[in-house]
């Protein structure tokens, strides 16, 4: 660990007083602490003028880039935390598997993983795959000084689909049917990749990052059943490789109101909660002890700005009742949204919450 660590074993001392990072800790805070999830990208025109001609997976691969766009919507929006820029597929693509972020579309996998010799395609990942990680975030953390760098990763299952499917799915059809044809390949498959998420992690987080968040985006595609048995585990084996570090961990996905306290129990200290369950009822399902994310509606912010407020002060009704709250959205910034909607309410949210 490095020299730079708080009494709570945190391995960014400066952010230990965040607003963001006591709300992880279910701790008092001064207001409930907002950032949303996407929030550097395509809503932003800084965003899409610095990113002008270089492909998606070059510029995750560039230290000064990276952290340019990582503290765009930071300055913009004064939002709590920041979250690095990069992708899910980019510790796949650091172990040389052949993809690519195709426009539009998203990650689409050359060879797609089916059977038990593809599993050689996934070696272990070491800091040196990642080194620019490791030079982003140091630039990172210098810039941010008392904001939280929030860390990601994609999980094991979230990963497997794109692996398997080969590119995006609505259904995870070809996922599924490894899932249940094959139990012990895809036990296989899923543990070599939450071996590799745990390592990327880690780079993450020795570099400077105060907390990091478990993308299980498409997890909810299945029952709580199949979870507990075929996914869980893996996404366990992922929290427990950066438990000792001792940062709070994030675990969030699309559509898994069934699966809240499943995904609580896997090892998160932190559980995303997407608008499809009110923040009140994720508190009964996810119990006692962990803090919880969440959960405006992205589309919302396409409405009239008295609508927007009223749904959100909706959200902070619902979760007026909580140990730890973090404002976000219940999924990603939608590229067309305007960025002056988000500018706002991050405003509105820290004026009705202040103490
Ligand atoms: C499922 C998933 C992916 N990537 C990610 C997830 C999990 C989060 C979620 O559920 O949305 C994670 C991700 N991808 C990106 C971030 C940036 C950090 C942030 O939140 O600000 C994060 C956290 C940048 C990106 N990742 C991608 C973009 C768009 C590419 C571009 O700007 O050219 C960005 C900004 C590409 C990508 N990558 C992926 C998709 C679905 C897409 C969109 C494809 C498209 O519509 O063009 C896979």
């Amino acid at each position: 660990m490095s020299a730079n660590t708080s009494p709570a074993g945190q391995q960014n001392a400066a952010t230990y007083d965040s607003a963001f990072m006591k709300a992880c800790r279910r701790e008092p805070v001064p207001h409930t602490p907002v950032w949303f999830m996407r929030q550097a990208g395509r809503s932003l025109p800084e965003y899409r003028k610095v990113r002008e001609g270089t492909a998606m997976l070059e510029s995750c691969m560039m230290p000064e880039l990276v952290t340019e766009i990582t503290l765009q919507p930071v300055r913009r929006h004064k939002v709590d935390a920041a979250i690095y820029f990069s992708d899910i597929v980019v510790p796949l693509k650091a172990i040389g598997i052949d993809l690519d972020i195709k426009p539009g579309i998203g990650p689409v996998v050359a060879n797609p993983i089916r059977s038990r010799a593809d599993l050689a395609q996934l070696r272990d990942l070491t800091p040196d795959d990642v080194s620019y990680v490791t030079q982003a975030i140091g630039m990172l953390t210098a810039e941010l000084g008392s904001t939280p760098l929030i860390g990601f990763a994609g999980a094991p299952f979230t990963l497997a689909s794109y692996l398997v499917e080969g590119g995006p799915s609505r259904n995870h059809e070809n996922t599924k049917a490894l899932m249940y044809g094959d139990p012990q390949l895809w036990a296989d498959l899923l543990d070599r990749l939450a071996e590799i998420t745990g390592a990327f992690l880690k780079v993450q987080i020795e570099a400077g990052a105060s907390a990091v968040q478990l993308f299980d985006s498409w997890v909810g595609a299945l029952a709580p059943a199949d979870y507990r048995r075929s996914v869980m585990p893996a996404s366990r084996k992922v929290f427990d490789a950066v438990a000792p570090y001792g940062v709070p961990r994030i675990h969030f996905g699309v559509g898994t109101g069934e699966l809240l306290g499943l995904m609580g129990e896997a090892g998160a200290d932190v559980v995303g909660v997407d608008w499809r369950v009110p923040m009140d009822e994720a508190v009964r399902r996810v119990g006692p002890g962990k803090a919880l994310q969440g959960n405006l509606d992205p589309a919302v912010l396409f409405s009239t700005r008295e609508a927007i407020e009223a749904k959100t002060d909706e959200v902070l009704a619902a979760a007026s009742g909580l140990e730890g709250h973090i404002f976000n959205l219940g999924h990603g910034v939608l590229p067309t949204t305007d960025p002056e909607a988000l500018t706002r309410l991050v405003e509105h949210v820290h004026t009705r919450t202040a103490r």
